[in-house]
């Protein structure tokens, strides 16, 4: 297969280096220095330090030439590597160098809502094309573990069975397996709320709240992830599979998470500004918690964990106060809606 794939950060990079054992693969970054040093070092110094990389993956400085890599060819792949926040920018641009009638089959990795508009990254690609098209790779999956070869699981969720199967051509291979899944909607939801969660889960470690509230602030997560994601048109099920379950408790527990981090320093008194200088990578939990709280109280649904993330991150309450908040809340039933 040609692939392109845009975005040279610690998930682009990956993914396209992983493609690159099987397939034709050039990467797009807009940073210049990166795509340097991976073409003449085979390291990405900025994302994956340390980490040698496929010595058959080609780099692009040339957003077009990237795009065409892929285009008129039997069977290709656009891979969008780029954050929730580019989607939108990317699509546009990719308008641009050819209509869409002739584009590849049509990957996203990103995992989040839109900030301004509340939609997923499938009604982002619909709203741009004027069409469904294209589907999500995702699933638990840290960028680190993937670039070094060792074993992970993902979900190829497109509502449309040749982008699935392009997703399975491109990535199954090696020590990685790709599971196909119908389910667009439950999978970029549980994608996208797991990030809070995991803010949630750094801020209760941090306060050394201990095991038990970690395992019930998961689970609890996951109740109202599969709350929002029924009322938006998943099927249940889907949030207990790699993109639900899976992901929730890969970036819930572990310390290369993000947005775990976050919640860890939120958890040491750290503003959130310092806090972002000192990640210097994208945390998608802290821009999809307000739009996820005004989704929720659009659709009705109660999601207590997010609404007080949210207040941590944007509305001074601490991080003890939030804990008092989720913990002071009446007593229900476990499956209340
Ligand atoms: N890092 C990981 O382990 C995983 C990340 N993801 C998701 O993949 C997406 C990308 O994450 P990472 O690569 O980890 O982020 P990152 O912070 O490592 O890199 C982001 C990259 O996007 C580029 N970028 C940002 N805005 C851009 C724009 N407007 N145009 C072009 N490039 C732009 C940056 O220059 C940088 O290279 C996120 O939505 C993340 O949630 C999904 C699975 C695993
Ligand atoms: O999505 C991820 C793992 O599946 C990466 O999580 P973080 O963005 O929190 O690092």
């Amino acid at each position: 297969m040609n692939i392109a794939v845009f975005g040279a950060g610690a998930w682009g990079t990956a993914v396209a280096a992983h493609m690159s054992y099987v397939h034709d693969v050039v990467l797009w970054g807009r940073d210049t220095a990166v795509l340097q040093s991976i073409a003449s070092q085979r390291e990405n110094p900025r994302y994956l330090a340390g980490i040698k990389l496929s010595p058959t993956l080609k780099v692009q400085a040339d957003f077009s030439a990237a795009a065409r890599h892929a285009l008129g060819q039997p069977d290709a792949l656009w891979v969008l590597g780029t954050p929730m926040g580019a989607l939108r920018q990317t699509l546009l641009q990719l308008l641009e160098i050819a209509p869409m009638e002739q584009w590849p089959a049509l990957v996203w990795l990103c995992k989040g809502f839109e900030v301004g508009t509340g939609q997923m990254p499938h009604q982002v690609v619909e709203e741009v094309l004027g069409r469904h098209y294209g589907g999500a790779l995702t699933g638990p999956s840290f960028a680190a573990e993937v670039a070094r070869g060792l074993p992970c699981a993902l979900t190829a969720a497109s509502a449309d069975e040749p982008t699935r199967q392009a997703m399975v051509r491109a990535a199954h291979h090696a020590a990685l397996r790709v599971y196909e899944l119908d389910d667009l909607v439950g999978a970029e939801v549980g994608g996208a709320v797991k990030n809070i969660m995991a803010v949630a889960t750094g801020i209760c470690d941090g306060m050394q709240l201990g095991l038990n509230a970690r395992a019930a602030l998961i689970t609890r997560g996951m109740a109202e992830i599969k709350r929002l994601a029924v009322a938006l048109g998943a099927q249940a099920e889907t949030l207990n599979g790699l993109s639900g379950f899976g992901d929730l408790i890969l970036t819930c527990t572990g310390d290369l998470s993000r947005n775990r981090r976050v919640g860890l320093m939120l958890a040491q008194g750290k503003s959130l500004d310092t806090i972002l200088k000192e990640l210097g990578q994208v945390a998608e939990g802290v821009k999809c918690a307000p739009v996820v709280k005004q989704l929720a109280a659009e659709l009705g649904v109660d999601m207590p964990i997010t609404a007080a993330v949210n207040s941590v991150l944007f509305e001074g309450l601490s991080p003890g106060e939030g804990v008092m908040r989720l913990l002071s809340r009446e007593a229900r039933s476990e499956d209340a809606e």
